[in-house]
């Protein structure tokens, strides 16, 4: 065992940050056109984790359900419940009541939080013993203040002086082993998974990725994920570890963010593939501040790249997940451009193994299953059996399929468990996409398993033309198949739409593609099956 002296040092990151340098920025937000520095920000955390201790009997280790949107108050929870070791389980606040109160039944929640948009759907969220506290006092200006609605607020610690010397440093030394976060995966159809990670997950995730973006003290981090996504509180840990600016935006929108982007002077921001090409669309050009864009959380296609490329934007793809408190792998924008459709080499502390079906690893350059270890991997589901399904002694079966170069870039193929089983064989839906694309009129696409009687399921497709077509025949799209693909490959039902349905991380919503596939998808038959 590792002596203790020696271990990875786990103290309050904020507290830290606020002793070291009180004065630097620590949020701008950009809806309130307020900003705090690290002194203003450790104070209002305190009052926070105060509101919590007057709410909840007993904080340590407590389940505290969040139903705020993206914003500073959000970031302040984060720490507050850090620092008192309880435990936050955000929620998504796009999903309507009766969704959102089948996941807070499985949280065993100690209390809610909200903000006024979401008092009313939280109190359907809880029974009346549950404390439900709100992150807009509606009888203080202060945004981030913390009230109760169903307790009452009591003490709360006062505002730091303007040159921080006063503010009281709690910095104790936190527990690395402590869960954090309970985050639900953006899973596309079943139960989705409680992802557990820890105070230690968190802090070597924010850690590994500064050695593959760099970091510059006068780093200005664009906030406009979702922050009860992994990818959208992501840069807020890391922006407080390095002790960088995070400027915060409700909410993603192509004109609007561009302007931010100038206004603000950003350096880094982290985008979903959708979001980048919407920007691109509507003309961004990318201010001369910025040295990152992080494009994550669904694959990125290579034609987006050679977009961000030609538009001179600093693009790094990523493949990153929930379970491992986001970023896995990520290519520099050299690498991206050299390596057509590579999401680059694992984060220093992560490893990634590519494995065949006995988990036993394939050989450089052939595709298999990919399995990550390291210290940024979660312990586990909060269900056991889901932990003990995911897990080999290697590490994490991701469920997806690469492969690996010499240098250990990696490809991603396609989610496994997207798989369709038609007639007994295998189809890998990445296999119909590509052949799919290869339609000169065609943009996008999803491919997704129907019920099917005889077959068990059948291949079906969504696909978006490309800009300017007018009108795309389903008969070319089955003949460009036809040439393509086996016959038990080809989409046997094909749907044209303007758009394929996302979630709200942007990957295709598998379920959704459905749906419409049952709407608009025509049948076609093939020349064989
Ligand atoms: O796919 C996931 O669940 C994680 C995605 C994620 O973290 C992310 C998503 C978009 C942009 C950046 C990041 C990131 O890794 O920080």
């Amino acid at each position: 065992m590792t002596p203790a002296h020696l271990e990875w040092p786990t103290r309050d990151l904020l507290a830290h940050r606020a002793a070291a340098t009180p004065q630097r920025r620590a949020l701008i937000d950009i809806e309130t056109d307020t900003a705090w520095t690290f002194a203003e920000f450790t104070g209002r955390v305190d009052r926070t984790a105060a509101a919590l201790e007057t709410a909840v009997d007993r904080v340590p280790d407590s389940h505290i359900g969040v139903l705020v949107d993206t914003r500073p108050a959000f970031a302040t929870l984060f720490f507050a419940a850090m620092r008192r070791g309880a435990t936050l389980a955000p929620l998504n606040v796009r999903e309507t009541a009766s969704e959102l109160a089948a996941k807070a039944d499985r949280l065993d929640l100690d209390a809610l939080v909200c903000e006024r948009e979401t008092a009313s759907t939280a109190s359907e969220l809880v029974d009346d013993s549950t404390p439900i506290l709100s992150v807009d006092d509606p009888t203080t200006e202060g945004v981030t203040a913390l009230s109760t609605l169903h307790t009452d607020p009591g003490e709360t610690t006062g505002e730091p002086t303007a040159d921080g010397k006063q503010v009281e440093i709690q910095s104790a030394e936190l527990d690395r082993d402590h869960t954090q976060l309970l985050m639900f995966t953006s899973g596309t159809s079943g139960e989705p998974k409680i992802v557990r990670l820890t105070v230690g997950n968190l802090v070597a995730s924010a850690t590994a990725s500064a050695f593959r973006l760099g970091v510059d003290p006068d780093d200005r981090w664009l906030c406009c994920l979702p922050m009860y996504h992994m990818g959208g509180i992501a840069p807020v840990i890391r922006s407080t570890l390095y002790g960088t600016t995070a400027v915060v935006q409700r909410t993603f929108d192509d004109r609007a963010t561009a302007r931010a982007m100038d206004e603000f002077e950003i350096t880094g921001v982290s985008l979903v593939p959708t979001m980048g090409k919407r920007l691109l669309d509507a003309g961004w050009e990318p201010p001369e501040s910025l040295r990152f864009v992080l494009l994550g959380g669904a694959p990125a296609s290579t034609e987006l790249i050679e977009r961000c490329r030609e538009a001179g934007v600093p693009v790094y793809p990523t493949y990153g997940m929930t379970e491992t408190a986001s970023q896995i792998t990520t290519a520099t924008p050299a690498e991206a451009t050299a390596h057509e459709g590579t999401v680059g080499q694992p984060l220093v502390v992560t490893d990634v193994a590519v494995v065949d079906e006995t988990v036993d690893p394939v050989p450089t350059g052939e595709p298999g299953e990919l399995v990550v270890s390291g210290p940024t991997v979660t312990p586990g589901y909060l269900d056991e059996e889901r932990t003990a399904d995911a897990f080999c002694d290697r590490g994490l079966r991701t469920g997806d399929v690469g492969y690996r170069d010499e240098e250990g870039r990696l490809w991603i193929l396609n989610r496994r468990s997207d798989r369709i089983v038609t007639g007994g064989e295998n189809v890998d839906p990445g296999e119909v996409i590509e052949a799919l694309r290869s339609h000169p009129k065609i943009e996008a696409a999803a491919v997704v398993g129907l019920e099917d009687e005889e077959w068990g399921e059948r291949v079906g497709a969504l696909v978006v033309p490309a800009e300017g077509i007018a009108s795309l025949a389903v008969e070319s799209v089955r003949k460009h198949c036809d040439d393509r693909l086996a016959g038990f490959k080809r989409p046997k039902t094909i749907g044209v739409v303007a758009e394929l349905p996302r979630t709200h991380s942007g990957t295709v919503d598998r379920d959704a593609a459905r749906d419409r596939l049952r709407e608009v998808g025509v049948d076609v038959t093939s020349s064989s099956w």
